[in-house]
């Protein structure tokens, strides 16, 4: 994107022109920004954070679900083949994940598979906060929890990835 836009610019883009904008600041969830525009005005960009995170709270058990099976495995079949969403592929290379070893490659691959099948979608955790050992530490311990626990967690992750998103095209003023 050229330059970061402002608020004031959000408020007054067309429906049709936020919701195109703001189409993936939650992975392969253009629904969001659906529901995000009717609340505007926002006042600053951490007002206009809080409205997709209140879309994230506010939904069923099942779109929540949703939501969770949206996002594709860190360093999984999507990055190999290059059919990741542009963000998640500058995620996933921020925290190294496209320069693994094939040890940590396995490691990580083995470990998504069983978290997987225990809780049915897949490991989520914001990328551009972490590296590749807090990763894969992340997948050992987060295994241990109940699936209750994982969906909080997984939700709590796509806020944060959420925000980063928006930061990369508000200006945080
Ligand atoms: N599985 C998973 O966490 N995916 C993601 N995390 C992130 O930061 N970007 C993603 O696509």
């Amino acid at each position: 994107m050229e330059g970061l836009i402002s608020i004031s610019e959000v408020n007054s883009m067309n429906d049709e022109r936020f919701e195109w904008v703001f189409r993936n600041v939650i992975e392969l969830c253009s629904e969001a920004a659906a529901h995000v525009k009717h609340m505007r005005p926002f006042k600053d960009v951490t007002d206009l954070c809080a409205a997709f995170y209140k879309y994230l709270n506010e939904v069923s058990y099942e779109e929540k679900l949703k939501v969770l099976m949206s996002h594709p495995d860190l360093a999984g079949r999507l990055a190999a083949q290059g059919e990741l969403t542009q963000e998640s592929a500058s995620e996933q290379q921020s925290a190294g994940l496209s320069d693994l070893s094939n040890a940590q490659k396995a490691i990580i691959d083995s470990s998504n598979k069983r978290y997987k099948e225990k809780f049915g979608f897949p490991f989520i955790i914001c990328a551009r906060e972490n590296k590749v050992q807090s990763i894969i530490d992340g997948l050992n311990l987060r295994y241990g929890n109940t699936r209750d626990e994982e969906i909080n967690i997984g939700i709590n992750e796509v806020k944060k990835i959420c925000k980063l998103r928006i930061l990369d095209i508000v200006k945080n003023e």
